[in-house]
């Protein structure tokens, strides 16, 4: 075999299995491609680290059960992302009706957030598909 033809030959094959790569990773869901459970768990534990260090959005949990709030939190982000979880928490407009929460207060909770998923390696595409889903309940949660 010639080495054009061996070229073409590991051309093909790689382009063969860099589709299976990319058809796999679009069927996972998005908590399978955020690395699951685990870094479910971390990025939530580095939310309530980040949330205790703001000064703004520490005022809206000082009353916070903390330990609930990581349970609740952590099942929510799970069910959101497609994993096999149930949600067994109160709905967000209930939870987070008599807060008032502003928009502005929303997206600095949101960039506590994305620095949660950084601390936790979480990859930048995957961060933008987590955030995609976490936006969508903003309208359940500020101005109430
Ligand atoms: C991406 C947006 C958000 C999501 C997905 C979210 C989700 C949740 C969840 C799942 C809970 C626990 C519910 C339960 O205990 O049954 C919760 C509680 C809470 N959230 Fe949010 N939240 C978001 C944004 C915010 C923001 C921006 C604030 C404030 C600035 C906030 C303030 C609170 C507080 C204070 C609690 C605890 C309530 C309590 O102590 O009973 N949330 N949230």
């Amino acid at each position: 075999m010639n080495a054009i033809k061996l070229l073409l030959m590991l051309f093909l094959i790689s382009l063969i299995f860099g589709t299976i790569a990319c058809v796999s990773h679009a069927q996972q869901s998005v908590y399978a491609q955020m690395g699951g459970q685990p870094k479910v768990e971390e990025v939530v534990e580095n939310f309530i680290e980040e949330i205790e260090f703001d000064r703004v959005i520490f005022e809206y949990f000082k009353d916070t059960d903390v330990d609930r709030f990581r349970e609740k939190l952590i099942e929510h982000v799970c069910y959101l992302t497609g994993g096999q979880c149930e949600y067994t928490g109160d709905a967000m407009v209930r939870v987070h009706a008599g807060m008032d929460i502003t928009e502005t207060d929303f997206n600095r909770g949101v960039d506590l957030f994305i620095n949660a998923m950084n601390k936790a390696q979480i990859p930048h595409p995957i961060q933008n598909k987590v955030l995609a889903i976490l936006a969508k309940t903003r309208k359940e949660i500020i101005y109430l």
